[in-house]
């Protein structure tokens, strides 16, 4: 298995998606991370753009990388001056980084449209900057900008360009396809007359445009090359980069070829949740591979086959890269689907137990009404528990008042609610204001059950979803709440339905609630 090198640019061209930014910090926690997944090189940022990149490259400096390398970004120098006279190459130098990737032109179009000079000299630009880095810096790359377009405008000029770099001494020389929009049988054909003329190590850098980056990256190897750059969760310009999240698993469980080892790719998914979490970011549920629905099966027929063997549905093993295989639930659900629930809950179900076919009948007629138990697995595991009769009641609602009042035209509402709990034969009577009434109504209801239920003040409120179900009626239409609630050990989604908004976000709550008293008394209870 030869190695593919794995170059790392989510510090770099990952920022340069809209939404995306990271602090000095995040950057150097992310660093970390990559360098823990065995990415071999992390572009860190552009020490010539801006001094957040300038300050990036002096921290990293103090810090312990395992093994990765660190490479700083630039451009070839500007037309009219020498590169030791160019600011953004000399600041390359200065950032002591392990390697510098400067990207040129290619495409004859470029060099008369942005850099507006003629193309021999574009030639010079690329030679003696790459030259000059060669004698100033451990290892040198060469990003060949829009390198398929060029090629497809101009081979033979695109050519003259890489043979520049090759003589100039670049390390490596990746061929960009910049615009994003290269179809793989095209880059395919184009590595291929590239190899022909060209002897240095080649690499690819492949943007989403066409929705081919990751393919283009994996053809690309298939045709030699062995250097592959993408970013984490496929951030970056545009429509992003090439994935790497998906790319690494494509090279070593389907080509078997090296790059990081067995156990690093296992911590894949966590790296691609981490870096979302720093990026303020909600995860992709739908991502393949590391993704929450990348092996979560819905369909009742997928459900029943996969508890046979995995592989009829699910094209790898998703421990692999960190990930399980999941069971949802829904109308689309068997007796399968049922009973692969109870036992990822721990509890015991039959497949000829009327309990299960109950249990089925309850969530098909739900589902009806506007539930929706995908998102609430905490709701579906207290049906099963009060199907089987393990539920335990807390505590009961006695009953509940909102109030909002909008004082003046001018005035924000101001909402309250008051809510008598009891809990093992006492009353409990409380009122509290909140930002808005369902707000005010969970405050009341903490309020009430965290005197009886301290271990409650752990729990927060980390999303909180309304659906409209469509049934046309307007402003009397039925809704569905979806709630996502946690604590230190774990998130938890509770699901509420109905044509009050209040009334819906009320089921959500006790139902979070409920799980958490359950989830804390299972975790003390002794194990049998
Ligand atoms: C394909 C890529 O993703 S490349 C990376 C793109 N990333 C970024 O642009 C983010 C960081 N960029 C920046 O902070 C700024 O653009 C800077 C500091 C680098 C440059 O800023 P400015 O000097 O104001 O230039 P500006 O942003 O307008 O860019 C255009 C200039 O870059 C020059 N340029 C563009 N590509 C190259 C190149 N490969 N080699 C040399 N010069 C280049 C253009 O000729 C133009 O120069 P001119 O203004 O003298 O005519
Ligand atoms: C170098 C680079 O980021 C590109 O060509 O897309």
């Amino acid at each position: 298995m030869s190695l593919v090198k794995l170059y790392d640019t989510t510090l770099r061209d990952g920022t340069q998606a809209e939404d995306i930014s990271f602090l000095v910090e995040d950057k150097i926690r992310i660093a970390h991370k990559l360098d823990e997944c065995g990415i071999h090189y992390i572009e860190g940022g552009w020490p010539g753009s801006n001094p957040k990149d300038v300050a990036f490259f002096k921290d990293i400096k103090k810090e312990k990388l395992s093994q990765a390398k660190i490479a700083a970004f630039g451009s070839t120098r500007r037309a009219k001056i020498t590169p030791d006279k160019d600011q953004n190459l000399r600041t390359l130098v200065e950032s002591k980084a392990d390697a510098a990737t400067i990207f040129g032109k290619t495409w004859d179009f470029h060099v008369h449209e942005a850099l507006r000079i003629p193309l021999e000299e574009n030639l010079e630009l690329i030679f003696d900057s790459l030259e000059f880095l060669k004698k100033n810096m451990p290892e040198v790359f060469y990003d060949a900008e829009h390198f398929f377009d060029g090629y497809k405008s101009n081979p033979e000029y695109a050519i003259k360009t890489l043979q520049a770099a090759q003589q100039a001494g670049a390390d490596c020389i990746i061929l960009c396809d910049t615009n994003g929009g290269s179809m793989p049988y095209e880059i395919a054909a184009i590595v291929d007359e590239v190899k022909k003329t060209i002897k240095t190590p080649l690499g690819i850098h492949a943007h989403n445009d066409g929705e081919c980056a990751v393919a283009n990256s994996i053809i690309s190897v298939q045709q030699g090359i062995v250097h592959v750059q993408g970013t984490i969760n496929g951030f970056g310009e545009r429509c992003g980069n090439a994935n790497l999240c998906s790319i690494i698993p494509a090279l070593k469980a389907k080509m078997q070829r090296d790059c990081i080892s067995d156990a690093q790719m296992k911590t894949l998914r966590d790296l691609s949740r981490y870096v979302y979490e720093l990026a303020n970011l909600a995860p992709n549920k739908h991502q393949p591979y590391v993704g929450n629905s990348a092996f979560a099966h819905k369909g009742g027929v997928h459900v029943s086959a996969i508890q046979r063997h995995p592989e009829t549905y699910e094209h790898m093993r998703p421990e692999l890269v960190g990930n399980t295989t999941r069971v949802l639930v829904s109308d689309l659900s068997g007796r399968a689907n049922i009973l692969a629930k109870a036992t990822e809950f721990n509890i015991n179900l039959d497949s000829k137990d009327p309990v299960t076919l109950e249990i089925l009948e309850d969530i098909k007629s739900m589902e009806n009404r506007g539930y929706q138990f995908e998102g609430a697995e905490a709701s579906f595991e207290l049906l099963m528990k009060r199907a089987l009769g393990t539920h335990r009641k807390f505590f009961s609602v006695i009953g509940f008042r909102v109030i909002d009042e909008k004082r003046t035209e001018d005035d924000q509402p101001i909402s309250e609610a008051t809510i008598k709990v009891k809990v093992g034969g006492k009353v409990e009577h409380t009122a509290s204001e909140g930002h808005g009434p369902v707000n005010a109504l969970d405050n009341a209801l903490r309020k009430a059950l965290e005197k009886f239920y301290p271990k409650l003040k752990d729990v927060k409120l980390h999303d909180y979803k309304v659906r409209v179900l469509p049934a046309g009626q307007g402003t009397a239409s039925s809704i569905r709440v979806l709630i996502e609630s946690g604590d230190k050990e774990g998130r938890w989604g509770t699901v509420g339905v109905s044509s009050n908004v209040i009334e819906a976000s009320y089921q959500a709550l006790v139902d979070a609630i409920e799980f958490k008293l359950h989830k804390d008394e299972e975790t003390a209870a002794p194990k049998k």
